[in-house]
């Protein structure tokens, strides 16, 4: 299946977007099955991960009702007829300290408590010590016995209302409800909340493993002094820097996934015997380059046999795709096929029935940095964000473009782009190769099959990329 001159029997991207999910469907399932992992709620690798099961607790939060303000515990309705010119006197009562247990509130008393300390008993609103006369505490007993001036009294100029600065028990969250859903993501208050309510241990979902592959005799080496060189030394000529692997990897991480890494050269037998070794332990192999029409197309002459499914979808830039199972990788181990693979580390690769790497799905993206990150945006990326409980899709807006824009008529075309200070958008040019467009890109605009032709103004759905 090279280009071939079908164009109009291409995939379109909804077909190739629905194979894509339900081959990932499988990775999900595999997550599931594994069942979860419990991490102590203080430890620091919680921060990002994603809960697997609903978290719950059968007491309320706050646990108890409990002071908002350091202040007087009192009966709201025996300061209703308070004012300036006539403020209500009332005894002082007992403190009750933060931490302390709940004390009975006496009629006739304003009792000392403390912001978070249980709200006596019997009282049923708390006034703010600044707004009581005097504006500050006397000497007052921590042990909630009675104060040493037993005399004391407090003057409130002002009523007050029932449950005024009072934090009920259950406010915050309902004895019995859940603290958190499945699949959501652990932030900072998440943390503090599932704390709060007392979960010692975290039920969380292991990340997505993604063997990230890239391939082609022309990348160079990255260690300094290795093949055409990096750093300080010039690259040899036909040599070019891998700029797929970091990019690519980074965009899996943010997407929630961890990220293995294999770089390969262009002979068929030796990527899948790489393969074969590196690909054990992980849910998903997403390679890059090698899968046109060329005479030495690594990839797809390494799994095609195997069934991979290569075949262009109306899609620019990310025409050339290619999708499938890793299954048939094992089988050709177990058959020699994979030369001089027989990794020594993969443990069961030999005993387990299709081998180690059986059943790993795999996406092949076009080798073009611009139609692999493309690629990634449009089929892949927004599945692991949902499955690491981000939001999946990007931020979309329909805006006019800022001059007119030719493209492909049967194909979806994805268009950088950049927002001018009159809100439209200007796209650069299409090609594929053109990384510094696309590190200068705010947004992809995605133009469906449709006319050759769109003027100027005409509002297109644009997906931002800028944050
Ligand atoms: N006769 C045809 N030629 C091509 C077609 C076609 O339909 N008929 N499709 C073109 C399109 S569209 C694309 S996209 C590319 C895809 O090619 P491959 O996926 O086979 O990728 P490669 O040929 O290996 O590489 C393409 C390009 O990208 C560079 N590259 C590859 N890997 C990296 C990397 N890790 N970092 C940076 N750059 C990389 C590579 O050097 C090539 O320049 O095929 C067109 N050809
Ligand atoms: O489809 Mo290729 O990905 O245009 O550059």
């Amino acid at each position: 299946m090279s280009g071939g001159p079908a164009a109009a029997r291409r995939r379109s991207v909804e077909q190739h977007r629905a194979e894509v999910l339900s081959l990932l469907a499988a990775v999900e399932h595999r997550i599931a099955a594994e069942g979860a992992e419990r991490l102590p709620v203080d430890d620091p690798g919680l921060l990002g991960q994603v809960t697997a099961e609903t978290l719950s607790t059968d007491g309320p939060l706050p646990p108890f009702d409990n002071s908002q303000m350091d202040g007087y515990a009192v009966i709201a309705a025996e300061l209703a007829a308070a004012s300036a010119e006539h403020p209500v006197r009332l005894r002082l009562g007992r403190a009750t300290a933060a931490g302390a247990a709940p004390l009975a509130h006496e009629p006739g008393s304003a009792s000392p408590v403390m912001t978070g300390a249980p709200l006596p008993l019997g009282a049923d609103a708390v006034v703010p010590v600044e707004r009581t006369l005097p504006p500050r505490f006397p000497a007052l007993s921590r042990a909630g016995g009675p104060a040493p001036d037993r005399d004391a009294e407090v003057a409130f100029a002002e009523p007050s209302a029932a449950g005024r600065f009072v934090r009920r028990a259950g406010e915050d969250l309902p004895a019995g409800s859940p603290v958190l859903d499945p699949g959501t993501r652990l932030t900072a208050a998440r943390i503090g909340l599932i704390a709060a309510a007392g979960i010692a241990e975290v039920p969380v979902r292991r990340s997505v493993r993604v063997l990230l592959c890239s391939t082609g005799d022309e990348l160079a080496e990255r260690s300094a002094g290795g093949d055409g060189g990096s750093g300080d030394a010039p690259l040899r000529a036909g040599l070019i820097h891998d700029a797929n692997t970091p990019m690519l990897a980074a965009a899996l991480r943010a997407a929630g996934a961890s990220v293995g890494t294999l770089r390969t050269g262009d002979t068929p037998e030796r990527f899948r015997a790489a393969l074969a070794e590196a690909a054990p332990g992980h849910d998903l192999v997403v390679t890059t380059g090698g899968i046109s029409a060329g005479a030495f197309e690594v990839v797809r002459e390494a799994l095609s046999p195997l069934g991979v499914r290569f075949a262009p979808i109306a899609m620019q830039p990310g025409g050339p795709q290619g999708l499938g199972t890793l299954g048939a990788l094992a089988g050709a181990d177990r058959g020699g096929a994979v030369g001089d693979a027989a990794p020594g580390g993969a443990p069961g690769a030999a005993a387990a029935p299709g081998g180690a790497a059986a059943g790993i799905p795999v996406l092949c993206f076009p080798g073009n940095p611009v139609s692999a990150l493309v690629s990634a945006e449009m089929f892949l990326l927004p599945e692991l964000r949902r499955l690491a409980g981000l939001p999946a899709e990007r931020r979309r807006e329909r805006r006019p473009l800022a001059h007119a824009v030719e493209k492909p008529a049967e194909k979806h075309q994805v268009r950088r782009g950049r927002i001018d200070a009159d809100g439209r958008v200007s796209l650069s040019a299409p090609g594929s190769h053109l990384l510094a467009d696309l590190a200068a890109a705010e947004l992809l605009a995605q133009l469906p099959p449709g006319p050759a032709e769109l003027a100027e103004n005409t509002p297109v759905e644009i997906w931002r990329i800028d944050d």
